[in-house]
């Protein structure tokens, strides 16, 4: 039976008027078969594996079942993006969170749909926001896992139509495939490979996707940070570089607003009248555009403006918005500072400029236990005779590994998922289905090896 919850700060009341809801398991969609995409990797990937390694009898299995593990990981993943579930689609998010709890039940997992009521509010949080997924396999050892992902994307509902799933060569392409559906499709074919290799050496093996970090996860920030700090690892499964990089760092998030008050006029008759509101926002826009700082991984870029109601009106009101990023919370008080000053710079001066500035999330920063644990990951992927970056430096995104590092003394590690490319781009998002089955290793290695105390 799965069960329906509300999360708030506190753990719900379930004998209380806030007594979860039952429904029974959403029938599992039947998976039409997809033409086999093993390519010769499988062989070249067999050469590397007669490495010599400590426990080879386990790796071999290992190895062997996630090789068995990519087609039904690629039927997952089609089902997922053929479910459309920006982060503003309450719809289709419930409809992705029902498939996904419904196959981590059938995996033994005790799952619940989670709705939040704690919601962190920024200026563009929608009324709603979108479930989340727990799901929670007990074990016979002491270590707490945790692996996250989530579910909503940044497309608007409609897109898939003319971008269904497809396979072209050794890529699946599909809108949100990389950011973050892999991260979904490959967490539960993990579990699956430890549930076949019944493995259960693991305390607490817990799942967590949610349905809204492509907006800043005001609703789930609260979750992550209070699931992640009773862990002593936390996986977070967003996308990889072709070179299977694991990330322990990643860049804060802010953003900028922008508001200019002008005065309309009749712009055929009177356009003198007028105090031109999209004038003005241009100026201020184009002398905030080098604000940059790349040596220090600060960006800002404007990304969003709205001005004007009619063609024949001189606008009264502009306003544009900024995406921020930084390596430290306080390079955006440095930032905020300057977008304060460069106002006070008009091209018109009747016109009112305000900017105002909002931190969305912290940056994760690298220590010495996410260091240690993504150590044991590179030396996993040796085994397999692939070498693999650990990179300690933000490139720019922002994830919920740091919602997830705020409270935590055990390892964050982001980067967990399929190699891909193509996030937030309309048509041209995809994964590298070569990248399934050493990922799939990997990350069931990484769970395996810490719960028989081999990753110190
Ligand atoms: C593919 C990708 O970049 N995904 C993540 C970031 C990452 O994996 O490094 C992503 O796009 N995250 C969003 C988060 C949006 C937000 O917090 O508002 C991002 O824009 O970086």
């Amino acid at each position: 039976m799965l069960r329906l919850l509300t999360a708030a700060k506190q753990p719900v009341n379930r004998r209380g008027t806030d007594r979860p809801r039952t429904h029974r398991s959403p029938p599992m969609p039947q998976s039409r078969p997809i033409r086999s995409f093993v390519r010769p990797l499988v062989a070249s990937l067999g050469l590397a594996f007669a490495a010599t390694v400590a426990n080879a009898a386990p790796a071999a299995d290992v190895r062997a079942l996630a090789q068995q593990e990519q087609q039904p990981l690629l039927d997952t993943l089609r089902d997922l993006v053929q479910i459309e579930s920006g982060s503003k689609d309450i719809d289709g998010l419930n409809q992705i969170a029902a498939r996904i709890a419904g196959q981590l039940k059938q995996l033994g997992g005790a799952v619940d749909i989670l709705q939040t009521t704690d919601i962190y509010r920024l200026d563009d949080t929608p009324e709603k926001i979108g479930p989340a997924v727990q799901a929670v396999f007990k074990g016979t050892g002491s270590a707490k896992i945790i692996l996250i992902a989530h579910m909503d994307t940044v497309y608007l509902k409609g897109m898939l139509k003319d971008q269904p799933f497809r396979i072209d060569g050794d890529k699946a392409y599909g809108l949100g495939i990389a950011d973050d559906k892999q991260g979904i499709a490959t967490i539960i074919h993990t579990v699956a490979l430890l549930q076949k290799l019944n493995f259960k050496d693991y305390g607490t093996l817990t799942v967590l996707i949610n349905g809204d970090e492509e907006i800043s996860s005001p609703g789930w920030r609260s979750t992550i940070t209070r699931l992640a700090a009773e862990q002593d690892t936390v996986f977070s499964f967003e996308g990889s570089d072709a070179n299977g990089t694991l990330r322990l760092a990643t860049s804060g998030i802010g953003s900028a607003y922008l508001t200019v008050h002008g005065k309309s006029s009749h712009a055929g008759a009177r356009p003198e009248g007028g105090v031109n509101a999209l004038y003005e926002l241009s100026h201020q826009v184009l002398q905030m555009k080098d604000l940059s700082k790349p040596e220090q991984g600060l960006k800002l870029n404007w990304t969003v403006s709205k001005s004007g109601t009619n063609r024949n009106v001189i606008p009264a009101e502009a306003t544009a918005q900024a995406d921020a990023r930084a390596l430290k919370v306080a390079d955006f008080d440095e930032l905020e500072k300057a977008l304060q000053d460069k106002i006070k710079n008009r091209l018109l001066p009747d016109s009112k400029v305000d900017v105002k500035f909002e931190v969305r999330r912290p940056p994760l920063e690298a220590n010495d236990a996410s260091r240690s644990v993504a150590g044991h990951g590179k030396a996993i992927y040796q085994e397999l005779g692939l070498s693999m970056n650990v990179a300690e430096r933000a490139t720019g995104g922002g994830t919920d590994a740091a919602f997830a590092a705020l409270k935590t003394k055990g390892a964050v590690v982001e980067g967990m998922g399929l190699s891909g490319f193509g996030a937030h781009s309309n048509d041209a998002e995809y994964v590298q289905i070569n990248s399934i089955v050493p990922r799939l290793y990997l990350t069931t290695r990484m769970i395996m090896d810490p719960s028989d105390g081999k990753v110190k």
